[in-house]
């Protein structure tokens, strides 16, 4: 009786898929950090104490946040204290700083949401704890204790370009068609469960990056599946690449199926219900998995509802009704699985970059110009 209840206990403790196993994708992380307390001064003799060491945070490229907790396995960063004033050095030395090293494309709020650093750029660092002051006259020769916070590294991807679509819509086998990433392809859902970023390169050697976002299900905003985690990481992208598969999708015998003009209006209401703003990010569609036998029928019976996303807007379903509905630059049909138009995309994708650079750059040379304007005034008689 033992044994068959063991045996029953076992079956049912399935062990993890051994890819989900540990080494899971870490993009925020909290640390207490200290800044190293002041040397005392000597009032013998007027010495001041050395200041307690600094902590910054340098991105480097290459380092993740888990680099981060095996180096300071406690969650804990001090920098060493500042020295005391002696008879034989009056000056008391510096406590030495310490640089907490982080992945590019961290953000750092104090306990307060308080952002105290962006680090985009690689070398880019911010202070994040200050030494204590060294004692002098003025503090009667104490030494002053260093800041004490807790920290909250926020790691979001930067990458050109998004891919956001449902479980199993093609995101990891169009991403591995169209650029020098290996992803995991599966034909069961959540098959991806940390970000994945290719590199497409241009025969004129320009090179633009696509960051697949996986994990995103329908009822994300009310933290079903992995919630929202992964689309922070489409804020700092500058376009939108949606994927939905022709055939529709359906997540589980639970979830009702979504055909895929369903799919389009559900990942519209996700992104609206995360961040308004991104609803209205450049973007474009892909039609994927067109190799199936009902696909073209599917499609082209559809052609107009894509064009027009406002035409079926009535029929869609209360709960996924978005009430600013996305602007395509462009709808392609493609099977990434047999590369079938993948050229087009990325020709198009390119497009639509260099589109927006131009015109960043006209922004930028407008709001320059005005801004020397006003600096500088007119000044001496007007030439008309
Ligand atoms: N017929 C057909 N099948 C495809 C196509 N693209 C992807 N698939 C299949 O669809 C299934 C899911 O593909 P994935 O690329 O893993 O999908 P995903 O969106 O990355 O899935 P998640 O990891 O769950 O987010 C796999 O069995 C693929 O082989 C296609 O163009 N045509």
């Amino acid at each position: 009786m033992v044994q068959i209840f063991r045996f029953s206990l076992n079956s049912i403790k399935k062990p993890a898929r051994s890819h989900m196993r540990g080494n899971i994708f870490l993009d925020s992380l909290r640390l207490t950090v200290k800044g190293g307390h002041g040397g005392n001064g000597l009032p013998r003799y007027g010495g001041v104490g050395g200041q307690g060491g600094c902590i910054y945070c340098v991105a480097k490229e290459g380092v993740t946040l888990r680099n981060v907790v095996q180096r300071y396995g406690e969650k804990r960063v001090n920098a060493s204290n500042g020295e005391d004033s002696s008879k034989h050095r009056l000056l008391g030395r510096r406590g030495v700083d310490e640089e907490v090293v982080v992945p590019v494309g961290v953000q750092i709020y104090d306990d307060h949401g308080q952002l105290l650093g962006d680090l985009n750029d690689s070398d880019a660092s911010c202070i994040v704890a200050v030494g204590g002051m060294g004692g002098c006259s003025g503090t009667s020769f104490l030494g002053k204790p260093g800041e004490n916070r807790v920290i909250n590294l926020d790691l979001k991807l930067i990458a050109d370009v998004g891919l956001v679509g449902f479980p199993n819509a093609g995101k990891s086998t169009f991403l591995k068609a169209i650029s020098n990433a290996k992803p995991k392809i599966g034909s069961y859902p959540f098959t991806t469960i940390r970000p994945q970023i290719g590199t497409v390169q241009y025969a004129d050697l320009r090179s633009i990056t696509i960051a697949d976002l996986p994990g995103l299900i329908e009822g994300a905003h009310a933290n079903f599946g992995m919630g929202h985690k992964f689309l922070k990481h489409i804020e700092r992208t500058r376009l939108l690449l949606f994927i939905v598969d022709i055939t529709g999708f359906r997540l589980s015998p639970k979830h009702e199926r979504r055909d895929f003009l369903q799919n389009i209006y559900a990942l519209n209401k996700e992104l609206e219900l995360y961040d308004k703003t991104l609803v209205g990010k450049p973007s474009v569609l892909l039609i994927n998995k067109m190799d199936l036998p009902e696909a073209k029928d599917i499609f082209n019976s559809n052609k107009p509802f894509i064009k027009d996303l406002t035409l079926k807007l009535n029929e869609c379903p209360e709960n996924i009704k978005p009430e600013k509905l996305l602007k395509f630059e462009a709808f392609i049909p493609i099977s990434a699985k047999d590369s079938v138009r993948i050229n087009h995309v990325k020709e198009k994708v390119r497009l639509v970059l260099d589109d927006l650079a131009a015109k960043e750059q006209v922004t930028d040379a407008t709001v320059l110009r005005e801004r020397l304007a006003n600096e500088i005034g007119e000044r001496g008689p007007r030439v008309i």
